[in-house]
């Protein structure tokens, strides 16, 4: 098929992300322009079945679609750009949401001139709710970036930033739910320690999340003031937050998110 006869785009590494992002977007228009590629049959029968949208192999993919989203594993980069090498022109847009990868080493990668977006989004995706940033590699321009942006506003928000921030990115709003996850799993531990069923303490922790995300994103106030207005003076609040000092949760989630940002850079290296 021609350039010109290209149209829609195709997920490349159907696993969390890829059906995450997936999902959203046949939420906002239909399986109509999508296609997938799994290397396990079993998987992609499984997202066909769920989603309406045909898994092909890598050569219909890019003969079908203008744009490519690759979402495999930064350890299975390469090969697979190996294999796209041979399929891709410059009328192709590749999108790729591989942690730490930069578009530099897949640019090397490719036929010479083929337009490259880096993407980090995130697993809130599948509820609209995902947070996605993009960088232009340098054969993309601001249409490429409009149309990576357009798919990914299907998901959640989308924000632009230089390359350079990038690993940055990827430690927080990456890796950012499973933070939160683990946070609401300890809470919930808390609340069984304290004699509680678990359905109950999940319930309120989960709720409660979701309205001080919700405060956060929405009263335009900072997260100290949110704080402080739940701690009453010499009440339970600040009793807690004593303890959240003296046992370092605040230099224990830097360094946490400082290892990711490390391991994202390693990740960018080679294939390691
Ligand atoms: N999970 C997350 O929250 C986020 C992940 N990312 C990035 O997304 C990428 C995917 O991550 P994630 O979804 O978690 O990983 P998964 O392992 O869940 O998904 C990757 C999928 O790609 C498949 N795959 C590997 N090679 C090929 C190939 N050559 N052709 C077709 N399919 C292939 C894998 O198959 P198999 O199982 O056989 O290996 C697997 O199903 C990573 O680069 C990660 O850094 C980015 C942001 C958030
Ligand atoms: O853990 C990871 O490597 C991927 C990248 C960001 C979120 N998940």
């Amino acid at each position: 098929m021609t350039a010109t006869g290209r149209r829609g785009l195709a997920i490349v590494g159907g696993g969390k992300i890829g059906e995450a992002l997936l999902s959203g977007l046949v939420r906002r228009g239909g399986a109509d322009g999508l296609l997938v590629v799994e290397r396990s049959p079993q998987r992609a029968a499984e997202l066909t079945d769920r989603y309406g949208v045909p898994a092909v192999g890598l050569a219909d993919a890019a003969a079908r679609a203008r744009v490519l989203l690759l979402a495999v594993k930064p350890q299975d980069i390469d090969t697979l750009l190996g294999l796209v090498a041979a399929h891709v022109d410059d009328g192709h847009l590749v999108v790729s949401v591989a942690a730490g990868v930069p578009t530099a080493r897949i640019e090397a990668a490719l036929p010479p001139g083929v337009p490259v977006v880096r993407v980090m989004p995130n697993t809130p995706a599948l509820v609209d709710e995902g947070m996605s940033v993009l960088s232009a590699g340098a054969h993309a321009g601001e249409e490429h970036l409009d149309e990576a942006e357009a798919l990914l506003a299907a998901v959640g928000r989308v924000r632009r930033v230089p390359e350079s921030q990038q690993d940055a990115v990827t430690a927080l709003s990456g890796s950012g739910p499973a933070y939160f996850f683990y946070l609401v799993e300890a809470m919930v531990d808390a609340g069984i320690l304290l004699g509680l069923p678990r359905a109950l303490a999940a319930d309120l922790i989960v709720q409660t999340a979701l309205g001080a995300a919700v405060m956060m994103r929405d009263s335009g106030e900072h997260p100290v003031q949110l704080r402080e207005a739940v701690s009453s003076p010499g009440g339970t609040t600040i009793a807690a937050i004593r303890e959240l000092e003296k046992h370092g949760v605040r230099a224990a989630l830097m360094a946490a998110i400082e290892a990711a940002h490390a391991r994202s850079v390693e990740l960018g290296r080679d294939a390691t």
